[in-house]
């Protein structure tokens, strides 16, 4: 394993954007080389208050450290929404169990009214569920929400740039209702007999997803096929990667890298804080006009039978969330299952 936790992916300074014309214009290129070659990077400089990310560290841990009876008050097993907890093992990736607990929060949003031709991704929208023992998580989250949404549309606005797209050419796929998705992970660590799936190879589904992770290793990125490095630490830093509706509005300049989770070990554990920013549900990304030099090196989005990447935001979201909850989906979606 490498000691330079640097030395795998390139690292992005986020303050380069506001900068001068030549600052900005170096941060847009190395944007998209770092997205075209590997689709994975690290931010730094973002803007983000460290008293903030450590406050989020603190409140998740402190949540997972509440009684399984306080936990499965909010679980998601409960929610047609997919919010709220879920034990280790209870989310399937790849088939196979992840040995990882969680805690999903979205945008805090009224349930839709529905009627039978409603399409069905339309309950994905819906209230979250918060723990009444632990207050001070909602008010933590909802400022982290604010924060990172902020955040993460001004890198979405540099990536049209990037692509010399007009800045504001995403702009109307989140409009004012960006799908922000927040979840809390914790990945308990195995012995070297168990699996070691904390959580299986996937591709995230939205625009690009965003990683606090804690001091513990364990993040892989697949760089080429069968390849797999190391996503190290670095504090402070935001672990930042493309999801399928990138790939699909660049028609695959851009890709959705391949990611998974290695169990820590016995005795340790894994805090990761996921921020997953993604279109409003009734969006449908279009196929963008690049650029000629763009264009030709655009091959098309990735074509795998098992994961096929719908341009229908919302189908592609709910496909992601019925795939890995599968107790969700046979409580609320056994209707549309069938
Ligand atoms: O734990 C992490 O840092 C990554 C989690 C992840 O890839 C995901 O939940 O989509
Ligand atoms: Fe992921």
């Amino acid at each position: 394993m490498s000691l330079n936790p640097s030395a795998n992916l390139p690292v992005l300074d986020f303050a380069l954007l506001s900068g001068n014309a030549g600052q900005r214009q170096a941060f847009l290129s190395q944007l998209s080389q770092a997205a075209r070659d590997i689709g994975f990077f690290y931010l730094i400089n973002h803007g983000i208050d460290a008293g903030l990310q450590q406050q989020v560290q603190q409140v998740a841990r402190q949540f997972f450290a509440l009684d399984d009876a306080e936990k499965a008050r909010v679980a998601m097993a409960n929610s047609p929404h997919f919010r709220g907890y879920n034990r280790p093992g209870s989310e399937i990736t790849r088939s196979q169990p992840d040995l990882r607990e969680q805690f999903d929060i979205g945008a805090e949003r009224e349930a839709l009214t529905l009627d039978a031709s409603s399409p069905v991704w339309r309950r994905l929208q819906g209230p979250n569920q918060w723990p009444d023992a632990l207050p001070e998580l909602k008010s933590a989250l909802l400022r982290w929400q604010q924060e990172m949404t902020q955040m993460s549309l001004r890198l979405l606005q540099a990536f049209a740039a990037a692509l010399e797209l007009p800045e504001d050419a995403f702009d109307p796929l989140y409009g004012d209702k960006p799908n922000e998705h927040i979840k809390l992970i914790r990945y308990p660590g195995q012995p070297t007999s168990a699996s070691q799936q904390g959580v299986g190879a996937h591709k995230d589904s939205g625009f690009l997803s965003f990683l606090l992770q804690d001091h513990q290793p364990g993040l892989q990125v697949e760089v080429e096929p069968d390849r797999w490095v190391d996503a190290l630490p670095i504090a402070g830093a935001f672990v930042v990667n493309i999801g399928e509706l990138l790939e699909l509005a660049s028609n695959g300049y851009l890709r959705a890298t391949v990611h998974r989770v290695v169990s820590p070990p016995a005795e340790q554990e894994r805090l990761s804080i996921a921020f997953f920013l993604g279109a409003q549900l009734d969006a449908v990304v279009p196929v963008y006009q690049l650029p000629e030099h763009i264009a030709r090196l655009a091959h098309g989005p990735a074509s795998d039978p098992l994961n096929p990447l719908l341009r229908d935001v919302g189908w592609n979201y709910l496909k992601g969330r019925l795939r890995s909850h599968t107790d969700v989906a046979q409580r609320y979606y056994a209707d549309y299952l069938k």
